[in-house]
C-alpha cells in the first residue's frame, strides 16, 4: 500500500483478506485516509472482481479486467469461496509470491469479526482459520479483530478481552465450552484443536475500531513491523500532531485493558465478589 523514499526499489503493503462482511473494504478506506494524512504514499489495488463500488480510491480495480461473472462462467464456480483462497487454493499465494519477486514487502492483515469471541465455539473455528491462513499464505502476519465497537453486539465476552487477544491458556474455553450441553459430546475433539492452536503458538490479534484513530495507529504499527516498514521523522510528527488532536489524554489504545473498559459492559458481579470487595 504505500512506498517508502529512501528505498525507491522496495514497495510496502498489506495483504487484506479475511471472509465476507469482515470489514476488509471499510479497513482499506479507513487506512488510506489514516496514512495519507500523516504524508505516506498509498495507493490500494483491489483483487476481488465480486467488488463493485469501492469507496476508496481504487489505484488498480480488478474488476475493469473481470468480472465475477466472467469468473462464474467461464470456471463453473459459485460466488462463494473467499475464506478458501486464503486457507487452502494457490492462487492468492501465488499472486503473493509475484508481488515478492517485484520487491514488494507485503504483510498479510487478516481481519476478523470481533463479536466471534462471545461465542466459543466459533472463536476456536476463528482460530483454526486464522493459524491455517497463517500457514498457507507465507506472509508476516498481523490477525485483527475487527469491529471493536460492535463486540459484544450478540452476547456477552465469558473471558477479559486479553484473553482473546493473547490467545491465553485455552483450556478454559474448552471447559467454557462443555458447560453448553450441545457441545458437551465434542469435547475430545475441541481439547485437539486448541492443541494444535497452542503447539503453533502463532495467533494472536489487534483489536480495531476503524472510527478510533488511536486503534488506527495501533494496527498500522503492527503491520509496519510485520513488513519491516520504517518511517521517517517527518511521518512520525505528523503522526504525532494528528494523534494529539484525535484522543483524550486518559485513553490509549495501546493497552488492552483500556479497550476492554471502552467496548465491553463491566461484569455483574456476584455476591462473593462484592463480599471479598468490603
Ligand atoms: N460498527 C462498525 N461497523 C463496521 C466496522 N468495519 C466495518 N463495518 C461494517 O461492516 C459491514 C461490512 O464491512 P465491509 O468493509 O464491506 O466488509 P468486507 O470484508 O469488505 O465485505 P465483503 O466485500 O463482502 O467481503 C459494513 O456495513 C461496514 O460498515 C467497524 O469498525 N465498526
Amino acid at each position: 500500500m504505500s512506498e517508502n523514499h529512501h528505498l525507491s526499489c522496495l514497495a510496502f503493503g498489506q495483504a487484506v483478506i479475511g471472509p465476507p462482511g469482515s470489514g476488509k473494504t471499510t479497513y482499506c478506506f479507513g487506512m488510506q485516509e489514516f496514512m495519507s494524512k500523516i504524508g505516506r504514499k498509498v495507493a490500494v489495488v483491489n483483487l476481488d472482481p465480486a467488488n463493485e463500488g469501492t469507496p476508496y480510491q481504487c489505484a488498480v480495480d480488478i474488476s475493469e479486467l473481470i468480472t465475477l461473472a466472467d469468473v462464474m462462467d467461464n470456471l463453473k464456480l459459485g460466488p462463494n469461496g473467499q475464506v478458501e483462497l486464503c486457507t487452502h487454493h494457490g492462487a492468492l499465494k501465488n499472486v503473493f509470491a509475484q508481488l515478492a519477486k517485484w520487491n514488494f514487502r507485503l504483510a498479510a492483515v487478516h481481519l476478523v469479526d470481533s463479536h466471534y469471541c462471545t461465542d466459543p465455539g466459533k472463536f476456536i473455528s476463528v482460530l483454526c482459520t486464522s493459524l491455517s491462513t497463517m500457514l498457507h499464505v507465507e506472509l508476516p502476519h498481523v490477525n485483527v479483530l475487527s469491529k471493536m465497537d460492535l463486540i459484544e453486539q450478540y452476547g456477552k465476552l465469558a473471558f477479559n478481552l486479553d484473553y482473546y487477544t493473547e490467545v491465553l491458556d485455552l483450556s478454559y474455553l474448552v471447559d467454557h465450552l462443555a458447560a453448553d450441553p450441545f457441545f458437551k459430546n465434542y469435547r475430545r475433539l475441541n481439547e485437539k484443536l486448541v492443541e494444535v492452536i497452542e503447539d503453533y503458538s502463532l495467533v494472536s490479534f489487534v483489536p480495531l475500531n476503524v472510527q478510533d484513530k488511536d486503534s488506527m495507529r495501533r494496527v498500522m504499527q503492527a503491520v509496519d513491523k510485520a513488513n519491516g516498514y520504517s518511517f521517517g521523522d517527518v511521518e512520525q510528527r505528523s503522526l504525532d500532531a494528528l494523534m494529539s488532536a484525535a484522543m483524550g489524554a486518559d485513553f490509549h489504545f495501546t493497552s488492552t485493558l483500556a479497550v476492554q473498559e471502552k467496548y465491553v459492559q463491566p461484569q455483574e458481579k456476584t455476591v462473593e465478589q462484592e463480599a471479598m470487595e468490603i
